[in-house]
């Protein structure tokens, strides 16, 4: 089943045009990661899927739903079925770790156990810490396993890796990985982490110019004669 169609994307920030005409799609079970250099869009073209930015030109379809026709009752039920990681911010100021966890299993209604995810993403050292004093790597991780709570149908991840330890990195693409396993869940993630691509995601999105330069699998970009996909990265874009 699709799951995201895009065509013709287009988005400026006034004068500065960073989409300029990107097509992308996302069937139901692939992790796909989007990568380019600072700049080039990714998180513009996220933050899009996510719903929480506009665009000028094109057709996005999420969940068969068109966005630029979509009313407001779909749109929250479309919502309700993505959950997204932004870079962390300070949002969370005066609750504990435990706390915000909590209050998001009441908000998604999860049927998921607090104990089973602090488990799962090593939380206890920091249960009765506030969120707001915690280290960034582990707002990271505690903003992740916000994330996993509502169970969603499609998950996208702004940079999940970045700033993480190896341990961490590893602990978050096993739950990845699982979650699509188990689940046939959907993923889209941007990261600058080449070897996380070629290990984890079923597809590769390059952005360059503005544009879908390069949407295959990491299977076939290798096969084309690349060592690796930092090899790929390497010689597809230039400094
Ligand atoms: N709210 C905004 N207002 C104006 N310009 C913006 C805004 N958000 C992003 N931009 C600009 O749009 C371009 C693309 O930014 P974006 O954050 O989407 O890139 P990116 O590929 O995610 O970069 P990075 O890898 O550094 O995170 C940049 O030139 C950026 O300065």
């Amino acid at each position: 089943m699709k799951i995201i169609s895009v065509k013709g994307l287009e988005k400026s920030y006034g004068k500065n045009q960073v989409l300029k005409g990107l097509d992308f799609e996302a069937n139901e079970g692939e992790v796909i990661g989007v990568i380019g250099k600072n700049g080039a869009g990714k998180s513009t073209f996220l933050e899009i899927l996510m719903t929480i930015k506009d665009f000028d030109q094109g057709e996005v379809l999420l969940f068969n739903e068109n966005l630029q026709k979509i009313t407001l009752d779909k749109l929250g039920e479309i919502r309700r079925d993505i959950s997204v990681v932004l870079q962390p911010t300070h949002f969370y100021k005066s609750l504990k770790v435990e706390e915000l966890l909590k209050l998001f299993k009441a908000y998604y209604k999860s049927n998921k156990e607090i104990e089973e995810i602090m488990a799962d993403f090593k939380l206890e050292p920091h249960r009765k810490s506030y969120f707001e004093k915690l280290s960034g790597g582990w707002k990271q991780k505690v903003s992740l396993a916000i994330a996993f709570l509502s169970e969603p149908k499609l998950i996208i991840l702004d940079e999940p890796t970045t700033g993480l330890d190896p341990h961490m990195r590893n602990v978050l693409w096993s739950y990845i990985v699982d979650y699509n396993k188990s689940r046939g869940g959907t993923v889209i993630l941007t990261t600058h982490y080449m070897d996380e691509i070629e290990m984890y995601c079923d597809k590769v999105m390059l952005i360059e110019n503005g544009k879908n330069e390069m949407f295959e699998s990491t299977e076939n970009i290798l096969s084309l004669g690349y060592k690796s996909m930092n090899d790929f990265y390497l010689s597809k874009v230039p400094v």
